[in-house]
């Protein structure tokens, strides 16, 4: 592992480069998402005609985004990341909830344009994505002037060729790709990975974006090149009071991002936020056993860590996650909980606030509550647990 890297517990306040920015944040949010859900039938067309079951992969979700402010959404495989952003910045329709934008509803702006006060077409315009994999996103028989161009005739329509040029040679400084006008006339099959996704960058500030959801934006860059991308967008936070939903399946990365930008980390788990709170809380003192679990799964460079780690049992009671189209009753991480006992099977937990900073979904977040005199579960197999052969029990 690339000492480049970020990981869960060498990277101090300190070591994180650059200072860390405490953005004033506004009091009105930019971004609220209420109480969202987002389900869908499973399968194909055929599957879904024949069943009533559906996957819930956004179950019941709400927070808000502020100005110059950064969520980092990390979880397992699975666990809802993609659709709750897509869903965060109008791409996807909730089934239940909702999503506004300054205020205004996203959907009703769209499906009743002549009630809103902010314009469907204008929400668009302030919501951009970057995807995992740029070279998917920018069309490979264009080149990078080309790519630039569109969204400046589409909103600024006010430019010139001449200054439409300007623009976008300042765009392509912005993101470090110099000289502008060598990179400019480049196809994207003449562009690394890292460059991609930089023009894809430029490409979303070039709207003068209010929020940017970045899903797994630095995953498929090399190691080497993470931490330099993460600097990029953190500076240009600053530059143009952009927000982010940043996506990342990384603690590490997480961590990084969410401590420099003053902003926050949310653990999702089976299409819920089971803990969210700023990242030193999360990493240091994390409060839902299931944020335990993915700390406890992310690397270290210190190697005494790495040999207790590996000489560890991992901190759940069993492997393997819940199917999303059944998930366990009560509190859905329940059947991986080493801390579950009886009412968590039957009791679904809210978003408490904790003894620390963070917000969790664990009854244990609260002082008195059933829990504590209600009975321990005594292993996978038992009449609460999931039969299991993994051998994680107690
Ligand atoms: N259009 C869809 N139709 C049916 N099921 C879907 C659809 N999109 C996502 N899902 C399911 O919803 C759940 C959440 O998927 P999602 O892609 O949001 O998770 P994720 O955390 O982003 O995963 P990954 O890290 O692998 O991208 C998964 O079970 C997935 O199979």
């Amino acid at each position: 592992m690339s000492t480049d890297e970020p990981t869960a517990d060498d990277v101090t306040p300190d070591e994180v480069s650059g200072e860390e920015t405490t953005v004033a944040q506004s009091d009105e949010p930019v971004l609220s998402v209420e109480d969202v859900k987002v389900h869908y039938k499973p399968g194909g067309i055929v599957k879904r005609a024949l069943t009533d079951k559906k996957v819930r992969a956004v179950d019941g979700v709400s927070f808000d985004l502020y100005e110059n402010d950064i969520v980092v959404l990390v979880g397992e495989s699975g666990c809802g990341k993609t659709t709750l952003g897509k869903t965060a910045v109008g791409l996807e329709k909730p089934t239940e909830g909702t999503v506004s934008y300054r205020g205004q509803d996203i959907w009703e702006a769209k499906e009743n344009p002549r009630e809103a006060e902010t314009e469907f077409t204008e929400i668009r315009r302030a919501m951009q994505i970057i995807h995992q994999d740029p070279a998917n996103a920018l069309n490979s028989s264009r080149r990078v002037k080309a790519i630039l161009s569109d969204p400046l005739k589409k909103w600024r329509t006010e430019l010139g060729p001449k200054e439409r040029e300007d623009t976008i040679y300042r765009y392509l400084e912005y993101v470090d790709m110099m000289p502008p006008e060598d990179y400019a006339e480049r196809y994207p099959h003449q562009l690394s990975g890292g460059e991609k996704q930089r023009v894809a960058l430029g490409r979303a500030l070039l709207m003068n974006p209010d929020v940017i959801l970045a899903d797994e934006a630095i995953s498929a860059l090399d190691v080497s090149l993470r931490v330099g991308m993460m600097d990029l967008i953190l500076d240009l936070q600053e530059t143009f009071d952009t927000s982010y939903v940043f996506i990342s399946h990384d603690l590490a990365n997480a961590r990084y991002l969410a401590k420099r930008a003053g902003g926050r980390i949310a653990i999702m788990y089976l299409g819920e936020i089971v803990e969210i709170g700023p990242p030193e809380e999360i990493l240091r003192n994390p409060t839902h056993p299931y944020t335990k679990v993915l700390k406890w799964s992310t690397p270290t460079v210190d190697p005494n860590l790495a040999r207790e780690r590996i000489q560890e049992d991992p901190p759940v009671r069993e492997v393997d996650v819940p199917d999303p189209e059944d998930p366990p009753s009560g509190c859905k991480f329940h059947t991986r909980c080493p801390e579950a006992r009886e009412v968590c099977t039957r009791e679904e937990p809210g978003l408490y606030d904790t003894a620390g900073e963070s917000d969790a979904a664990c009854f244990r977040a609260l002082e008195t509550h059933e829990y504590w005199n209600s009975d321990e579960l005594a292993g996978p197999d038992d009449e609460y647990g999931a039969e299991s052969e993994s051998g994680f029990g107690d």
